[in-house]
């Protein structure tokens, strides 16, 4: 070709936005156009004689050889897609259309940025499948664990964190928080810089430059921790309800967060809240229908599922269990004699106390008015359920304090009924253990 033809037609190539590129047998560039700085952040200058294999994203490199050897073969391709890293460190996305020249012993190709759509597409997905987690998660910690999983697909992190506010508005509660360390307490760091976006209620990027706006004791407490961060505030129409924090990859050579990174983060930021906020209400309109509202104790819904779960689960293991079901004596006078608070007050502390008086995974439920009931599992011989009955009568006759210059102690009426001797079904065990109280309330109240 003429030179002066040919220099007209690289002056053309290099107007072109799209990248126009040749790599010839070994791998290397040997021509790319001006659009290659606008793509990849080289000069064609940089590039030239650069292997082509060392700019692809380390992922795709084993699919972008299968393909530049089949066109090398002569199967040309118009629309092969990879990601190549750039200059700077962020990933491209590119669409590219190639061909081999056996005559010149080149592959010609040409580059289409499309990493703009790719994002678009990207944050698409991530806002449907949030929505959607929103919908198929039971309670908040699945929530959690589906928005983590979603946003590690948008963003590298190794330690990702949830924290709210609490029930009063004013700290800052970690309710999910986890680190590919394996560590899982918020350290100083997370808990600055959650209070740091919630106080100024914008994001906050931290990087190593930054690092110096956080108070010395906090740098110290950050130790080797990388310290790269952002921080969103999770925003609903009721306002900021907490933080969502993403503390940077510590693979080698990582690079930090971007501002775009912050960005993209706070654009999801508002859905993930709205999951969040959607599935508090649920979880609280849960609790309601399944607890009492004066002493929170689960209520006859609740007692009634557990006592199915704990006879089924004593049944598969040919255990034993109890039921105790506690009837106050007199407690309408304390009404009539002290007022309606004081009677609620009492009821409140007669919860309380019951609670003291079994483990953690045995169940305290309030059936309405003066009636409760225990579910005793893992009962070993009928003495333990017995020795409970003798604490709940100890616990509720230490004095308590209802408001102002009332001081009360409690009796009550206790029933038990055992699993298996008195029944093997709940409503055979209940009616036991009413029976059983009917029968002591008789003698509390006619002794002898
Ligand atoms: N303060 C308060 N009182 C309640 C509540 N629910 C029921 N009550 C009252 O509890 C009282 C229960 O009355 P009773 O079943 O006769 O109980 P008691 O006085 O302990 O009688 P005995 O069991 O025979 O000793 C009634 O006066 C109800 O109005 C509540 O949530 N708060």
């Amino acid at each position: 070709m003429h030179k002066s033809s040919a220099d007209t037609i690289a002056r053309f190539t290099d107007l072109l936005m799209d990248a126009v590129c040749m790599v010839d047998v070994d791998g290397r560039f040997v021509f790319v156009s001006a659009a290659c700085e606008r793509i990849f952040g080289y000069t064609p200058q940089e590039m030239v004689g650069m292997r082509m294999i060392d700019l692809v994203a380390p992922a795709d490199r084993e699919r972008t050889l299968a393909a530049a050897r089949a066109i090398m073969d002569g199967q040309p391709n118009s629309r092969f897609e990879n990601r190549y890293v750039r200059k700077d460190g962020q990933l491209v996305y590119i669409m590219w259309s190639a061909r081999w020249s056996e005559a010149d012993q080149l592959r010609v190709a040409v580059a289409h940025d499309v990493t703009a759509s790719k994002q678009a597409e990207r944050m698409q997905y991530t806002l449907y499948a949030i929505s959607e987690a929103a919908h198929a998660s039971d309670d908040l910690p699945a929530l959690f664990q589906r928005i983590h999983r979603i946003i590690g697909t948008m963003l590298p992190a190794s330690g990702f964190a949830v924290a709210l506010r609490d029930e009063q508005g004013k700290g800052l509660r970690f309710a999910y928080h986890v680190h590919a360390g394996g560590g899982a307490v918020p350290h100083a760091l997370a808990r600055w810089l959650g209070e740091e976006v919630l106080r100024g209620g914008a994001p906050v990027l931290l990087t190593p430059a930054t690092m110096a706006l956080a108070p010395p004791s906090v740098q110290a407490a950050a130790g080797a921790e990388p310290d790269c961060w952002i921080g969103v505030p999770l925003t609903t129409t009721q306002g900021d309800i907490g933080v969502l924090l993403l503390q940077g990859g510590d693979a080698p050579g990582q690079a930090g967060y971007t501002d775009q990174e912050q960005e993209l983060l706070t654009f999801v930021s508002s859905q993930v809240a709205t999951a969040i906020h959607r599935q508090q209400l649920h979880s609280m309109l849960r609790f309601m229908a399944q607890h009492d509202e004066l002493t929170q104790l689960p209520n006859r819904r609740l007692f009634l599922d557990r006592l199915q779960m704990a006879l089924a689960r004593a049944q598969r293991h040919q255990g034993q269990m109890a039921l105790l079901f506690i009837d106050l004596n007199k407690f309408k006078q304390v009404n009539d004699e002290h007022g309606h608070d004081c009677g609620d007050e009492l009821l409140r502390e007669v919860a309380r106390r019951l609670k003291r008086c079994v483990r953690e995974s045995d169940t305290v439920a309030r059936l309405g008015g003066d009636e409760f009931v225990i579910i005793v599992e893992e009962v070993l011989v009928a003495d333990d359920a017995l020795r409970i009955v003798e604490k709940i009568h100890q616990v509720l006759a230490a004095p308590m304090r209802l408001g102002v210059g009332v001081s009360l102690a409690a009796t009550a009426s206790i029933g038990v009924a055992h699993y298996p001797e008195h029944g093997d079904d709940i409503h055979q065990l209940m009616r036991q253990a009413d029976q059983a109280m009917y029968v002591s309330k008789l003698q509390e109240t006619h002794p002898g």
